[in-house]
């Protein structure tokens, strides 16, 4: 018997999305393991909405295989999106109908019956610590409880994927750990999450593993902390001298042996030169010794920020 290379649930080779001669998405080759939380990180206009919609079913690819669950949701569209749970980039609520309603009528979509939906939708209520909330009306919701309503509608099918694009994108600090901490959850209960964000926090919080996309292209993918190992140092020192001198005071600091003896490289940002290194004070203690003492100064440790400019010569969050 031959045996299937993975056990994959999306599997997707050379998938390509063409508008006109435009590229989208470029030829890229990855796969979901069931159980991970899957991300796509990258800028706007990387092409993650485009791949999650191939996914989805609801756009067509140009070229390349997609596979979900064994089947092509091309020929075999409302079968995968049984399968499928999907929370998309803009909230697409009914703000007609109560709370409660909304997550009813969803279900009503996949011929669910009132008998599974009645408490099912209970339960989803109380995931989404909105049960106080059943009754009111969705213009009455922060946009906290909102991007909630929208995850719990999401899940009223018991999909075995479930895929969120950008799902704390406008969100304020609180209410993004909030929704961490549920999607959390359901990582625990063995939901398979596949998610875009184009905030490193997010994607080194939840992703077990990931690809770093640009431009339509995969840069590179593995676990957060191994892409940090493979493509940045341990520590980054960041130096502020003032927008005006950074330039300048980056090359000077790239040509000197003992700061060089002790960082790997140097990039420039408007307001901050970035030294990556293995040890951040004693960098410091060497850009000092050079005499060029910064007016600010700070060690934090690598990130997926890093990885990407690192990748691409470009920051993340423009
Ligand atoms: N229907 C379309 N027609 C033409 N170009 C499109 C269409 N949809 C998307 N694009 C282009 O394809 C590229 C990828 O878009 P996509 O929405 O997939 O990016 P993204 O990584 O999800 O970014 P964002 O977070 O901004 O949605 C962009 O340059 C976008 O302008």
């Amino acid at each position: 018997m031959v045996r299937p290379l993975t056990n994959a649930v999306i599997s997707a080779r050379q998938l390509t999305k063409c508008y006109g001669d435009f590229a989208a998405v470029d030829g890229i080759d990855f796969h979901v393991e069931p159980g991970e939380a899957f991300g796509l990180l990258g800028p706007n206009g990387a092409g993650k909405s485009t791949t999650m919609r191939m996914i989805g079913g609801v756009s067509q690819r140009t070229s390349g295989s997609l596979e979900i669950l064994g089947l092509d949701p091309e020929q075999h569209g409302p079968k995968v999106r049984a399968q499928l749970g999907v929370v998309p980039q803009e909230d697409n609520l009914d703000l007609e109908l109560t709370v409660r309603d909304n997550l009813i009528v969803y279900g009503r979509y996949f011929g669910l019956p009132f008998s599974y939906l009645r408490p099912k939708s209970q339960e989803l209520l109380d995931f989404a610590q909105l049960t106080e909330k059943a009754n009111a009306r969705v213009e009455d919701l922060s946009g906290g409880m909102k991007r909630r309503l929208v995850i719990a509608r999401g899940l009223i099918n018991q999909p075995q994927i479930f895929m969120l694009d950008e799902p704390t994108t406008g969100l304020d600090p609180q209410a993004r750990h909030v929704l961490w901490d549920r999607l959390f959850r359901l990582k625990e209960a063995g939901t398979t999450l596949v998610l875009t964000t184009h905030y490193m926090d997010e994607a080194e919080q939840l992703c077990d593993r990931l690809i770093v996309v640009d431009q339509g292209k995969i840069m590179a993918e593995g676990s957060p902390a191994q892409l940090i190992r493979e493509h940045s140092t341990r520590e980054v020192l960041e130096l502020r001298y003032g927008s005006d001198r950074n330039v300048a005071v980056a090359d000077e600091l790239a040509g000197n042996a003992d700061v060089m003896a002790v960082a790997e490289r140097v990039e420039v940002l408007p307001d901050r030169l970035l030294l990556y290194t293995d040890d951040g004070e004693h960098a410091l203690g060497a850009v000092a010794g050079a005499g060029w003492t910064p007016r600010s100064s700070l060690v934090r440790r690598s990130s997926l920020e890093d990885v990407f400019l690192h990748l691409t010569g470009r920051s993340l969050v423009d």
